[in-house]
Parts: C-alpha cells; structure tokens; sequence
C-alpha cells in the first residue's frame, strides 16, 4: 500500500520507501562490521518490527540466525500501558550468545528497558538494540542503544510494520497519521 492509497489518513510522510531502504542498508553495513562472523541471534519483535527484520537481514552479508517474540504494551491505542507481556517468546536458549534485538520503534523506551532486561536474566552474553525509529523527546527510561535509523518527533507514525489499530502496517513508508483517525 502507498501513501496515495490511503492519503486523507496522513498528515505527511516522513520517510519514502527508497529511504528507508537507503537507512536499512546503512545499518546493515554497521551491524556485520561489528558483528559478522560471530554467532549472533537476530530477536525481532512482533508484530511492528516484521518489515525491518525481512529487510535488514536480507541487507546484512553474514549468517545471522534469527528467533521472534511477541510482547504487548499498547493495547488497540496509541499510548503506552507500560505493562509488557510476553503473547510469544523465543524458540531459542539464549545462554551465552551475542543477540541484537530488532525494533521498528523506540517511544517510551518501557518496552525496550523490559525486554532487554529480560533477555539478559536469560545469561546471554550480550544483549544491544537495533531500532529504526526512536523519538528522543518521549523517553521515559534511558536506553543504550548501538543502531539507531532516524530520531523522529513526538508524534504518532505509522507504516512499514507501524500499526494503529492493526491498520497500516503493510504502508510501504513512513508516515504521521492525521489526528481525525484516533482521536
Ligand atoms: O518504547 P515503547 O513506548 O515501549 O513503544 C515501542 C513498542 O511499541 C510498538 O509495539 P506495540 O506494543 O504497538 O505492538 P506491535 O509491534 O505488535 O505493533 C513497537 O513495535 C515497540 O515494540
Ligand atoms: N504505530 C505506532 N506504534 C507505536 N508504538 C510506540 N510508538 C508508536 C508509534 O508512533 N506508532
């Protein structure tokens, strides 16, 4: 789906889909410099992070197994509950290996701080974050975070596996969703 498909739901569109594709590859080149030929666990993050995870490991040249989790936060809103629960968890042990979570999305920071933490009670060795998005002005906790795409405002985005509603998400860019459609 395009912006013009759905375009009187958008105020604007922060990101085309050549860019995001541009950003991926930038970040894709950090991650096997840091990381290639070490036995690293991708964990994506369902549902949103589907889009960056297909992307960015088919950009990265080294062999990098992959695990899924689902956790919870937002509700069908868009305001955090700061509650994380956990819909999947991983297939995988993580004891003593390297994982780099993937994220479409730092707000917050409540689901990040959680899951990280979670992860490393697991006894992996290293546990660092990947995220495309994050939106600096809306932190509630502090996160180190390696790979970061673009800092955004404060506002609501949707698209390339960003949801509200479990609407948008197949939206091949970024974009802000006009207030009308959840207020
Ligand atoms: O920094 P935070 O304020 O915690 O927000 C970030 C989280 O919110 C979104 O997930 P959501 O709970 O909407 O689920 P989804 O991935 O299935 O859309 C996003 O994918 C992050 O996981
Ligand atoms: N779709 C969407 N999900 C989020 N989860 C946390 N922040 C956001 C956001 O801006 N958009």
């Amino acid at each position: 789906m395009k912006a013009e498909d759905v375009q009187g739901d958008l105020t604007e569109v922060l990101f085309t889909r050549e860019e995001i594709e541009a950003k991926i590859a930038e970040l894709a080149a950090a991650v096997d410099a840091d990381y290639r030929g070490r036995d690293v666990l991708l964990v994506g993050v369902l549902k949103g992070a589907v889009m960056v995870m297909a992307d960015l490991c088919r950009a990265l040249k080294g062999q990098y197994p992959m695990d899924w989790m689902a956790v919870s936060s937002y509700g069908s809103g868009t305001k955090s509950s700061g509650v994380v629960r956990i819909l999947k968890d991983l297939d995988t042990d993580l004891s003593g290996r390297d994982v780099l979570i993937v994220e479409d999305i730092i707000d917050s920071g409540l689901t990040l701080s959680w899951l990280r933490a979670n992860l490393q009670s697991r006894r992996a060795a290293s546990v660092e974050i990947c995220a495309l998005l994050r939106k600096p002005e809306a932190a509630k906790t502090a996160i180190d975070v390696r790979y970061v795409g673009w800092d955004i405002p404060n506002e609501f985005v949707v698209g390339y596996g960003l949801d509200y509603a479990e609407k948008y998400r197949n939206l091949d860019c970024i974009a802000t969703l006009a207030p009308h459609v959840y207020e």
